[in-house]
């Protein structure tokens, strides 16, 4: 496995690459991978003949700058899993190298970052948006590979796609969880032991509304119900929970026929702020 650290390294090896008629796979992370990463990489692997992971945190789309100090940083660990599972070169460049002048792009997705993610962390989709489309100028991949786990952050991309005319397929891969139902997260390590017990409430409140959906229970109830369990638990303070358009992202009021609904949350807890999401199709 290659490490590429600048703009123009990775932009050569790809282009190298897709001269000798090789198809690109890009998997955009933040690093301190775990096998919801992994997954993404085989994926990129079984459809592409190399396969590019970045490794930056990046600093444009985190709104809470403690949230940035704290969030976990282990390079040399994260590097000896990406080869076994099919990556080709890892790109790790500097927040200097990324962001040579201080950014001025201002993107803006309508409705689609009104909600959710977008709602409460301000400038969030901005700082994914830039980001990705620096790493897909830089390494033109013919796929990018997302995870369902960020639902919304997959619409903005696919939007972002379609606007900028990028020339590659967004493919989105299913949520891996923990046994009991966690949602794998880089965030997840900062759960101490009495967080960790609580943590997989977040999945059961989801799968219980999942249920409730088909069984056509109004989504403000829905939303009710599971919000009331969420702040049962002492430890978890939810932040919010939504039933809305799949699609759209748009909170729904009734559901409407042969549309999908996602049903999403982000709660705290033991001081880290954790995402979910089920999708009823
Ligand atoms: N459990 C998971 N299953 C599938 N894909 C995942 C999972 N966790 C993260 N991903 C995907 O991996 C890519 C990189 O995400 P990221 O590096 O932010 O990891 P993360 O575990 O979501 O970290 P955090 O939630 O703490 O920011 C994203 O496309 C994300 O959706
Ligand atoms: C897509 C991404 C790597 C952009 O920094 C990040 O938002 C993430 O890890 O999901
Ligand atoms: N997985 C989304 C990246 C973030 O939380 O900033």
């Amino acid at each position: 496995m290659q490490i590429l650290t600048t703009a123009a390294a990775l932009h050569a090896y790809t282009e190298t690459a897709r001269r000798a008629g090789q198809r690109v796979g890009l998997v955009p992370t933040m690093g301190a991978l775990h096998d919801g990463h992994l997954q993404l990489v085989q994926a990129a692997r079984a459809q592409c003949n190399v396969v590019v992971a970045s490794i930056f945190v990046n600093p444009t789309q985190f709104n809470n700058a403690e949230d940035f100090r704290l969030y976990p940083r282990v390079p040399e660990a994260d590097a000896a899993l990406l080869a076994p599972a099919g990556c080709t070169a890892l790109f790790t460049p500097s927040v200097e190298e990324m962001y040579p002048r201080p950014t001025v792009l201002r993107f803006d997705f309508g409705d689609l970052e009104r909600v959710m993610e977008g709602a409460h962390r301000p400038g969030h989709f901005n700082g994914v948006a830039t980001v990705v489309s620096k790493l897909f100028h830089m390494a033109r991949p013919h796929q990018a590979f997302f995870g369902q786990k960020d639902w919304q952050q997959v619409a903005i991309i696919r939007q972002l796609v379609a606007d900028l005319s990028f020339d590659l397929e967004i493919v989105t891969c299913p949520t891996i969880r923990e046994a009991d139902g966690l949602a794998m997260s880089s965030r997840n390590c900062r759960l101490d032991a009495p967080a960790r017990a609580v943590a997989p409430l977040l999945h059961q409140v989801l799968e219980a509304a999942a249920a409730q959906v088909r069984q056509g229970v109004p989504p403000a109830q829905v939303k009710a119900a599971a919000d009331a369990t969420l702040a049962a638990e002492p430890l978890l303070t939810p932040e919010y929970v939504e039933v809305a358009d799949a699609e759209t992202l748009q909170p729904l009021d009734v559901y409407a026929p042969g549309r999908a609904v996602v049903l999403c949350l982000a709660a705290h807890l033991g001081g880290v702020r954790l995402i979910d999401n089920v999708v009823v199709e």
